[in-house]
């Protein structure tokens, strides 16, 4: 229970019908979830306008609706508060409402095109390694300490949020790491929280369903450094073209880390096997059980948050050598017969460009490297025949194959993806719609030491097809076929 009034501090508010000082129980942006002494915020959707759900969210016990425009009809008893921003009230009254936890804890927010998870979950794992309490939000998981809770969204709306940072202020936790996605700015599910710092991993094609011009991408991933205070850091990938607009008009510490060119903090790879790799870290040296150059970037941005957070260099140093790879990323098995399977949630033409790279760059010529991949359904079409084309190129045989196809018929996604081979690689490339099937005969026509790469499904354990997600994770697929095969 909580006063109105208080649950409004700070929200620029246009208009007020009725009494402030009223006790609401819980906010809701959902009509359907509304119940009596409530407050309902109408959010304009993408699919729906919620202001159309305001006389259902009163009808079930709404005292106070938070909109943009108000509503014709006015029912005597209810608060109307009218602001230029719902989603950015709701964001600010979410704080709010739960004693705006982020104050109590050192959040970070990792945001780019790829590698989001792979940081924020190292991160998370370098710094319980060291002996602190922490939290994390993140596409695979949301941790509080040890316990784990089932993540819907890469970023979750402000209130999700705003309820597991209390509940990590609750638990004691010190440092809580969080992804942040394009959406998740560009729909204010960030705003209003005290980051401690932000980092940036790099910036390529994705969303631009969503976002429409690579600008207007770019655009929203540098607001989140815009927002974050003088008393935070801004570290960012100084090799990533983008990397320095991120920094244009921060107020926070600005810091770099990067391979190629002069950086804060600097990285240079010795050594890129199979078992791991050798980096030279501002002068240091230290083996990573991860793979891959790109993961010299996601150790590098680890190594440099750990620093800029306060851990000591030799422990930093000693902790990232003790780090394993994140679920669904790289995730590899090698069968009886020396078939090495990886599956890796490379859902992005430079996400699926690098790790095809990093196994060509590992493998040997007369093994072959067979891919199996697909794409989303209703999301960025654009990036269908990049995917397809790149895929193509740097393997041996692909499978194309259904990820989720949503409510998108997965035969025309796959058309898109097959759109983009060149002539000269399409005899490399057959199609099986079925992902169970393809993954079947990607073992079947694997020889010993022949690598296949399951692509753009990662840690996921369901396909969505039409609403329905049915279970369905690849790795242990993969693993079954290898042992039935092998029999
Ligand atoms: C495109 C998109 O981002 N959609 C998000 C958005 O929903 P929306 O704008 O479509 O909502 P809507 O259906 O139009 O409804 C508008 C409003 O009316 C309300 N409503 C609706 C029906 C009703 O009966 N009553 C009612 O009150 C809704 O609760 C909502 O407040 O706001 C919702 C609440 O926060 C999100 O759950 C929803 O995520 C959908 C499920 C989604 O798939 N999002 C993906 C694209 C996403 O956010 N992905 C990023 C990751 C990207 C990356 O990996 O880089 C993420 O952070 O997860
Ligand atoms: N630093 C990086 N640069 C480029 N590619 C990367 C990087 N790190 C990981 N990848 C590739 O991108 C895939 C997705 O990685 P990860 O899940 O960490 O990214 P993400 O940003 O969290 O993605 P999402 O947008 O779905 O949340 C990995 O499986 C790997 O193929
Ligand atoms: N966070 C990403 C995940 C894509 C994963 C892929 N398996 C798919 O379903 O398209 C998105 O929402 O675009
Ligand atoms: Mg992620």
């Amino acid at each position: 229970m909580k006063i109105l009034k208080d649950i409004l501090y700070k929200v620029p508010m246009e208009a007020v019908i009725g009494n402030t000082g009223l006790t609401v129980s819980s906010i809701h942006f959902d009509s359907r979830k509304v119940e009596f002494n409530d407050v309902f915020v109408a959010v304009k959707g993408t699919v729906s306008d919620g202001h159309q759900f305001i006389t259902t969210a009163v009808n079930q016990g709404a005292l106070a609706v938070i909109c943009q425009e108000m509503p014709k009809q006015i029912v005597n008893g209810v608060t109307y508060v009218q602001v230029a921003n719902s989603q950015r009230a709701l964001a600010i009254m979410a704080a709010n409402y739960y004693d705006s936890p982020s104050e109590n804890l050192k959040l970070v927010g990792v945001t780019g095109t790829n590698g989001k998870t792979t940081v924020a979950t190292l991160l998370y794992h370098l710094f319980s390694k060291a002996g602190f309490k922490v939290g994390l939000l993140s596409t695979v998981n949301i941790m509080v300490g040890e316990k784990t809770y089932a993540a819907s969204h890469t970023t979750p709306d402000s209130l999700t949020i705003n309820s597991y940072l209390k509940l990590m202020n609750d638990e004691g936790v010190e440092y809580c790491f969080m992804e942040v996605s394009s959406h998740g700015i560009a729909q204010d599910r960030t705003t209003g929280l005290k980051f401690a710092g932000g980092i940036f991993t790099n910036l390529s094609h994705d969303h631009l369903d969503y976002h429409k011009t690579f600008a207007e991408y770019r655009d929203v991933k540098k607001l989140f450094f815009d927002q974050l205070p003088a008393s935070a850091f801004a570290l960012i990938n100084a090799d990533d073209k983008n990397g320095a607009v991120m920094l244009q008009n921060t107020k926070a510490e600005k810091q770099t880390y990067a391979l190629k060119t002069y950086a804060d903090f600097n990285a240079k790879i010795l050594e890129n096997q199979f078992s791991g790799l050798l980096l030279k870290i501002n002068g240091d040296e230290v083996w990573s059980k991860l793979i891959g150059n790109f993961n010299a970037y996601n150790i590098l941005a680890i190594y440099a948050a750990g620093s800029l957070l306060g851990l000591e260099k030799l422990e930093n140093l000693r902790l990232i050598s003790e780090l394993n790879s994140v679920s669904g990323r790289f995730q590899y098995v090698v069968s009886d017969k020396k078939i090495t399977a990886i599956v890796d949630y490379a859902h992005t033409p430079d996400a699926l460009k690098n790790v095809l790279e990093t196994i060509n760059a590992i493998r040997t010529k007369n093994e072959e490297l067979i891919t199996v991949v697909g794409c989303g359904g209703d999301r960025d079409k654009t990036k269908r025949p990049k995917m397809g084309n790149i895929a193509a190129a740097l393997s041996s045989k692909v499978i194309f194959t259904s990820d989720n196809p949503r409510t998108e018929d997965p035969e025309e996604i796959l058309k898109d993806v097959e759109a983009g081979v060149d002539a000269l690689d399409f005899k490399k490339t057959m199609t099986v719609v079925n992902r169970n099937q393809a993954i079947k005969t990607a073992c079947q026509l694997a020889n010993p030491n022949d690598i296949i790469l399951i692509a753009g499904k990662g840690h996921e354990t369901y396909q969505e097809v039409n609403g329905v997600r049915s279970d369905f994770d690849d790795y242990k697929i993969v693993n079954e076929y290898l042992s039935q095969l092998e029999k």
